[in-house]
């Protein structure tokens, strides 16, 4: 069993995208995989096709309310065997102001998720894009981070402040803390930008950034609104194909962890 947020605070860099294709492929090659959605906005619960309106129990409730065990609101996958889900809605925003006065409130995912960790072999939490108590608790829960960039200009911009982050939650909270990977989204093959960004980000991260690259790819844009994961959607499109390669390359670098 591993644990892994997916997370930059920048937003629109593909954290969702990163987490929902992943995960749905982890779970089609046999791997059973629980996506956490921890961002209020609740794009991972939409992407997958689970009407926000109709949850009935969410990450708010598990959060904010002592007796609500993960199992009550994990819900399992209609299209995917193999593949469960832990709703976010709208609510979840007042939870940092709820839960305030708790001592322990960085810690409260990490309780929660000992429930159920070793029910999977992969956990996955989509972070909102803010360095909140959403996140921290995140951060906390997890044993790695894996970081898309996006190619384009300001992909840098603020990426000190997330390493910052990570080695303060490192040393205060969560001793066990790394970085995963970093994973380049929405390169364009066609622009000097990309592979100057790709280089930059190279520079920065060495070792830690993934060989595959993440296209642009309109499929991949379409596919949430159909609550659909990509490969479901368009089975030969770019964005099928480049998440595949992602997936064999994190599993050959998880090969100990499952
Ligand atoms: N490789 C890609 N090709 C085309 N569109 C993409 C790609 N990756 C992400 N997108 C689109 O870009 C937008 C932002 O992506 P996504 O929601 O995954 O980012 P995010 O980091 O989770 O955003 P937020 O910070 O708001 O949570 C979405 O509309 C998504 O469909
Ligand atoms: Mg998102």
């Amino acid at each position: 069993m591993k644990k892994i947020c997916i997370f930059n605070q920048k937003g629109g860099v593909g954290k969702t995208t990163v987490n929902i294709n992943l995960c749905a492929n982890l779970a089609l090659m046999g791997l059973k995989v629980l996506v956490i959605d921890i961002d209020p906005q609740g794009n991972t619960t939409s992407g997958l096709g689970i009407d926000k309106r109709k949850v009935n129990k969410s990450m708010y409730d598990l959060l904010t309310n002592r007796d609500i065990k993960f199992n009550d609101v994990i819900v399992e996958s209609e299209l995917i065997s193999n593949f469960y889900l832990a709703p976010s809605t709208m609510e979840l925003a007042g939870a940092e102001v709820e839960l305030m006065r708790l001592n322990n409130r960085e810690e409260i995912l990490k309780e929660k998720i000992n429930e159920v960790e070793n029910d999977y072999d992969f956990i996955f939490i989509d972070c909102p894009p803010s360095l909140g108590f959403l996140t921290i608790n995140a951060l906390t829960a997890c044993e790695s981070v894996l970081i898309p960039i996006q190619c384009e200009f300001y992909a840098l911009e603020g990426v000190g402040q997330l390493v910052n982050t990570i080695n303060l939650v490192k040393k205060s909270l969560n001793k066990e803390l790394v970085i995963e990977g970093v994973l380049l989204n929405m390169y364009d093959s066609r622009t000097r930008l990309s592979s100057e960004v790709v280089e930059e980000v190279k520079k920065y991260f060495k070792n830690k950034v993934y060989d595959t690259v993440i296209p642009r790819n309109i499929r991949l844009a379409e596919a949430p609104s159909f609550g659909l994961p990509v490969i479901l959607y368009d089975r030969k499109c770019k964005g099928t194909e480049a998440f595949g390669n992602f997936t064999n390359e994190f599993l050959s670098k998880n090969k100990g962890g499952i």
